[in-house]
């Protein structure tokens, strides 16, 4: 088990979202296991506080039903492809998760007996009060959404305190800061706003879910050090949507 320590924290349970694409890391295509251990590592320090931890993982980093239909699939085999690949990225967290000596559960919207359980909301809630780090995976279970939506829906499903969105930028901008160097950085925004001003950093229906429920939303860049234990111990880091 990860050391305990004194420091209090803010949230007592958090849906962390962890981009799918930033797994990538130094590999082209697929998952970087440095990634992945750096993130054991973060998510160590939570538990550590005392923090429980479910988790939610994209699948951008191997298949997206969108961009698998715009090449001319059909579009609910593309989701169905990129909700596996959420499986095979919670298998290879826990992995590294376990490896660093922390507890983890892995459970699939869809069923996939004999490799991960069934997702079932008490016993995660369950496990995630004996200290386990629960990892949901397969999205929603349905084609058309996405892992921000999933992330939303389990977060409130389980009480989450905050869901923090964990990629590869350190926040919401006015626009893409990939595309537009002159985006400027918000440091606290509204629903409402994020819907009006249509910032691309998750898609309206997760913004939506978390609206209609009350659920923070934090956006941080995963790859900042010691960025998790700052937000759940209440400093400032990327940008809270409430
Ligand atoms: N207004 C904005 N502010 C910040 N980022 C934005 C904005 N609009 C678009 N983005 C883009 O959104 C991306 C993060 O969202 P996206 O859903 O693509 O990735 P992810 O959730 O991190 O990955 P995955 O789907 O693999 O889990 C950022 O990398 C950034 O390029
Ligand atoms: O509820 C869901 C969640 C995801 N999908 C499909 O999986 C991929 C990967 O998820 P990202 O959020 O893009 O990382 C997504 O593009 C969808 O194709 C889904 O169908 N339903």
């Amino acid at each position: 088990m990860p050391k305990s320590s004194n420091t209090q924290p803010r949230y007592k349970r958090v849906l962390l979202k962890l981009s799918g694409e930033a797994l990538v890391g130094d590999h082209g295509f697929g998952i970087d296991p440095k990634v992945l251990d750096r993130m054991a590592l973060d998510i160590g320090s939570l538990i550590g506080i005392g923090v429980q931890v479910g988790l939610v993982i994209g699948g951008g980093n191997l298949f997206r039903g969108a961009a698998l239909n715009a090449a001319g699939m059909d579009r609910v085999t593309g989701d169905h492809m990129g909700m596996l690949a959420t499986v095979m990225n919670g298998l290879a967290m826990r992995d590294a998760l376990e490896r660093s000596n922390i507890r983890t559960r892995v459970m699939s919207a869809i069923p996939m007996s004999g490799i991960v359980e069934h997702y079932d909301r008490r016993r995660a809630v369950r496990d995630l009060k004996d200290g386990d780090v629960v990892i949901f995976c397969a999205g929603t279970g349905n084609p058309f959404f996405t892992t921000d939506s999933a992330a939303c829906l389990r977060g409130i499903e389980i009480e989450a305190d905050a869901v923090l969105k964990a990629t590869k930028v350190d926040g919401v901008y006015s626009a893409d800061p990939y595309k537009d160097p002159t985006a400027e950085k918000y440091e606290h925004l509204t629903y409402d706003e994020v819907l009006d001003k249509k910032l691309g950093v998750m898609d309206l229906t997760a913004i939506c879910l978390a609206r209609d429920h009350g659920m923070p939303l934090r956006v941080f860049d995963m790859n900042r050090p010691g960025a998790l234990t700052r937000i759940v111990t209440g400093e400032s880091e990327g940008t809270l949507i409430e």
